[in-house]
């Protein structure tokens, strides 16, 4: 039986909007993808008044989606000063079992990332394909944005990292298919590196069963991947999301967290399973910092 990809995807969507849409939010925020599409669906469907919230986009594709569909975008930097926002839906490329995520693949994931560290609660919804149990066993690569002057170097520094695929590829500009001869062009007008990186990708649990990564023997844990590539002269954002969530973000002195806190899939068979974050001891890749407490406003 053919399996219907959409209908997974729209069916996450709507039980992550119904779980977690908070009743009286200020800010919204709205991811990038395919998936999204059916999470600005299913909010409509709440029925509720929308008119008084702030959809943030992340980037051109969600903010004509936030457009099109009748509400009213806010962008990223008009958020008044220490104003959180309230939660962010957004799509993945992979998720693991600890839900470090490797976003992207569309080109979108600086823009994601602000958005995601902003927000009080960071929600991913997926279909199958993006569930599994450890980071670069299906996708490919992580996407990594960079500035274009500098993109030369990161990948040179990227293979001292051991970036390489099994076929022994290493980092690659990602190129415009059809449309644009050349490498592709961000929202940020920067490129896209794919870097492949030996799969899979360790996770803090792993480490915690005695695990031993080493890098230069080819195994990354994924907070310290994403912390090195970070590291880089040159890079803007890592596609991987990743560190606290939850209120082990609170307790390390951070609001909102890359780490969706949950994620929802669209199974084949038309069911939805859903992941919690687990807590985890975790290496803090990049923080948000905790705001002064505010007054609480009527919204
Ligand atoms: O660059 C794109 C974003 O990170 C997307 O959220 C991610 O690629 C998932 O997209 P989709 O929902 O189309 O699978």
């Amino acid at each position: 039986m053919a399996v219907d990809i959409e209908a997974a995807k729209r069916a996450a969507a709507q039980e992550a909007v119904k779980n977690h849409f908070p009743d009286n939010p200020r800010f919204v925020g709205i991811g990038s993808g395919t998936t999204i599409v059916y999470v600005v669906q299913a909010i409509k469907e709440l029925g509720k008044d929308l008119s008084r919230i702030g959809f943030v986009p992340t980037g051109y594709q969600s903010k004509q989606l936030v457009i099109n569909a009748g509400l009213l975008p806010i962008e990223f930097d008009a958020l008044p000063d220490g104003d959180m926002i309230d939660i962010a839906f957004d799509g993945a490329d992979e998720v693991d079992e600890e839900l470090n995520c490797i976003k992207g693949g569309g080109a979108c994931l600086y823009q994601e990332k602000l958005v995601a560290m902003r927000s009080r609660e960071f929600v991913c919804v997926a279909d199958y394909r993006k569930l599994q149990s450890r980071l670069l066993t299906k996708w490919p690569t992580i996407p990594i944005e960079v500035e274009p002057k500098a993109a030369r170097q990161v990948m040179s520094r990227l293979r001292v990292l051991g970036s390489k695929s099994p076929a022994g590829k290493g980092p690659f500009l990602r190129e415009g298919a059809i449309l644009k001869a050349g490498p592709i062009k961000t929202d940020q007008d920067f490129f896209i590196v794919d870097a492949p990186f030996p799969q899979p990708l360790l996770t803090s649990d792993d480490l915690e069963r005695g695990a031993v990564a080493n890098p230069l023997a080819g195994s990354w844990e994924v907070e310290e991947l994403a912390r090195e590539i970070k590291n880089i002269n040159g890079v803007l954002a890592v596609g991987i999301f990743c560190g606290p969530t939850g209120p082990e973000a609170k307790a390390a002195a951070v609001i909102g967290g890359q780490r969706p806190v949950a994620c929802y899939f669209g199974m084949e068979d038309g069911s939805v399973m859903s992941r919690q974050a687990p807590q985890k001891r975790h290496s803090i890749v990049e923080t948000y910092p905790l705001l002064e407490p505010k007054i609480s406003k009527e919204h």
